[in-house]
Parts: C-alpha cells; structure tokens; sequence
C-alpha cells in the first residue's frame, strides 16, 4: 500500500536494493521554511494545531527526500498530558516550573486519558497520513520513561541531569512509581498513535547514556521493554538508546525491530553486540554534516559498506544540528540514494 516501503522492509530484515535513509529531528531549525513557521507560532501551538504539524512532518520528505517521515510533535507531550506544567523557553529549551521532586509530587502526577488529553496528536497523525498520500511511511514516537523522568525531576535539560539521579539513588520507590506512571501512559499514547495511522514507533532514550549498565537496567530498560512488550505486535518498534551501546545485546532479544546506535560505536561493534542478526539504525555524527557535501557522501558509503546494506537504516547517531545547511542534509539522503553495490 505503501508505495515507498524501503523502510518497512528493512523493518523487517528483508533484503533490499539500498538502505532506507531518514533523520532523527528532520522536522526541525535547519529548514527556512520551519524557521518561518516558528516565528509565527510558540512551540506548542505547533503541536497542538494538526495543520501545522502536518506541513512541518512533511516539509523535510518534499526538501530533503528521506524515505520516512518523522511527525512533528515532542516527547514532553507526555509530562504534559500528566498535570506536570512544560514550558519551551526560546534560548532555553524545555522549562518546567514546578518540577517533581517528592513523593508528594509524584502522587499529583496522573496517568490521563491519552485520547482526552493528546486527541490532537492523533488528529495530526490522521491528517499527515492523508497528505503523506502513502508516498512514505510514518513513524511515532515517546520518550523512554526514564528520559521523561530527567526533564520532569530536573525542570530542564542538563549535562548530567544530576538532580534527577540523585531523585531516583534516594528516593527509588517514588521513582519507580513514578516511572511506572509514565509507561502506563506511554503505552496508551503509541497504541492510540498506532490506531491513529502510524506505521512505525520509535521510543528515544536520548538520556539512557547517563545511567551505569546497572542501573541502566533498573531505571531505564525494564520499562522500555514493558513498552516494546505491549507495541510489538502492533506495529514495528525502534528502540535509541544515546550512548547505550553497552544494553545492545539484551535489546536485541527484547522484540524490537530495529535498534538504533549513535556515533561512539562502530558498525562491527554494533553488529557483534546485537548478535549480528537485528536491523540497526544509525549512527553518522550530526557534526559530519558540516563537512563539505562530496566528504558527507564518501563517509555514508563508507558506513554502508560497514553495517551492510540489509537490516540497516541510515540515519544520524542523534537528531540533526540547527544549523547544517539543507544542502549538507540533501547530500546525506542523496548519499544513500545513489548507493550501489
Ligand atoms: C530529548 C528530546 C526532546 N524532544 C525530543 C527528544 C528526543 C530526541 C533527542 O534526544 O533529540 C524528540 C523530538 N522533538 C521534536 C521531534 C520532531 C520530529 C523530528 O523531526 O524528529 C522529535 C522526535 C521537535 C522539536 N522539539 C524541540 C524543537 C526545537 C524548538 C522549536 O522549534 O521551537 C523541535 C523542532 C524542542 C526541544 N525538545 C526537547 C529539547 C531538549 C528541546 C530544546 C532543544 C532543541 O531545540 O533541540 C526534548
């Protein structure tokens, strides 16, 4: 049905002609167009109005040319939809005024009805699916619960959420309620993505990184794979886990389709770890695309060549820079496009 299915097939470990290629954040700064956009509407209203997250979804696919669309939403959709107040500061990203920070705090947190509080995610999905015409696919996504937890305790980003592992080493029942809370409501807010039209989810565990192997495990991973658990019959589940290299193996046995690497870790690595037998997806450096178009297109064949064309997708090893110029963008997809072996 869907006419480009190159990432559907890779999805399922089919043998295809060339990897599919597509970026994490492609809907986002770098495009003249968004920026247009963004010096109309706050953040938020951008999500929340289904026109607008339809044109940004599909801006990259007409500009750029990947083989999946991404929609244009936010992983703090959830805190949001969970009483928890979510600010997007210009200059400073997320800012969350009231921060959860007690067990009293997590006891406020609710567990909502995803189709009362998030219908407008589901209503952009509808009408991006239409606009899409069945050219690409369209993928979904969340957060992981622990990832969420960080912005929720922290109150903003940070280099090592540090308030937020101190929360969870001192105050682990309230973290694990907590964190529970958020699988819960994740679980619900996929399944209704997926019923919506998504053909594809992917879960960003952009912070997992932060934790040691064993405490990855405890605050990360266990939820996830409840997540993957509940979807994976559902629909195909991408699991990211920015720097996590070391959990690919257990990943690899959770039922997700396809598991995605950032930059720190080579192909070979990647493959030995994940057993050799499951899709991945990754994992150029976003600072590569600022090399000049003919190096982007010599490094992505390059990466081809170590991952293998099958059970690849080509992507970035974390979401595309503000300010890579679209040029450098088109050079990477067109890299991919052109490969042949
Ligand atoms: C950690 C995280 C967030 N959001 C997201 C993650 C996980 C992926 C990752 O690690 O990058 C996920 C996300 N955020 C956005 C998308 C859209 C789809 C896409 O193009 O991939 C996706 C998949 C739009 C966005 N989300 C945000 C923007 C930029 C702000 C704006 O447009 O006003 C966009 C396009 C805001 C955002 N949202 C978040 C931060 C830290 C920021 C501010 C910093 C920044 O600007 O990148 C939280």
């Amino acid at each position: 049905m869907i006419k480009n299915d190159l990432f559907l097939r890779a999805l399922k470990g089919e043998i295809v002609d060339r990897p599919p290629v597509w970026m994490m954040r492609q809907a986002g700064r770098y495009l003249p167009d968004f920026m247009k956009l963004k010096e109309k509407y706050d953040f938020f209203t951008r999500c929340r109005t289904p026109e607008l997250a339809t044109e940004i979804t599909i801006m990259p696919i007409h500009q750029v040319g990947p083989d999946a669309a991404i929609l244009f939403s936010d992983i703090l959709v959830i805190p949001q939809a969970m009483n928890i107040e979510v600010e997007m500061r210009p200059g400073v990203g997320p800012w969350l005024p009231n921060p959860v920070r007690t067990s009293k705090d997590v006891e406020q947190v609710i567990v909502p009805n995803v189709h009362e509080e998030l219908g407008y995610v589901m209503d952009a999905i509808k009408m991006t699916k239409q606009a899409l015409n069945n050219e690409v696919p369209l993928i979904g996504f969340a957060g992981s619960p622990w990832t969420i937890l960080c912005y929720t305790v922290q109150g903003q980003g940070s280099k090592n959420f540090d308030i937020a592992k101190k929360f969870c080493f001192t105050n682990p029942v309230a973290a694990h309620t907590l964190l529970q809370k958020i699988t819960d409501t994740t679980i619900a807010y996929l399944k209704a993505k997926v019923a919506a039209g998504v053909d594809a989810v992917q879960i960003f565990d952009s912070w997992g990184g932060m934790l040691s192997p064993t405490d990855y495990q405890t605050f990360s991973w266990q939820y996830m794979q409840q997540i993957i658990d509940a979807l994976k019959d559902e629909t195909h589940v991408i699991a990211f886990g920015k720097g996590c290299w070391f959990a690919l193996n257990e990943m690899s046995k959770s039922g997700a389709s396809a598991l995605g690497v950032d930059w720190t870790c080579s192909a070979r690595n990647a493959r030995y770890l994940s057993g050799g037998n499951i899709t991945l997806q990754g994992n150029f450096d976003p600072s590569r695309l600022y090399s000049p178009p003919a190096e982007i297109k010599k490094m992505v064949h390059q990466m081809i060549d170590e991952f293998g064309k099958d059970k690849y997708i080509v992507n970035l090893g974390h979401g595309i820079l503000p300010d890579i110029p679209v040029e450098n963008a088109r050079a990477f997809v067109d890299a991919v496009k052109e490969y042949s072996k």
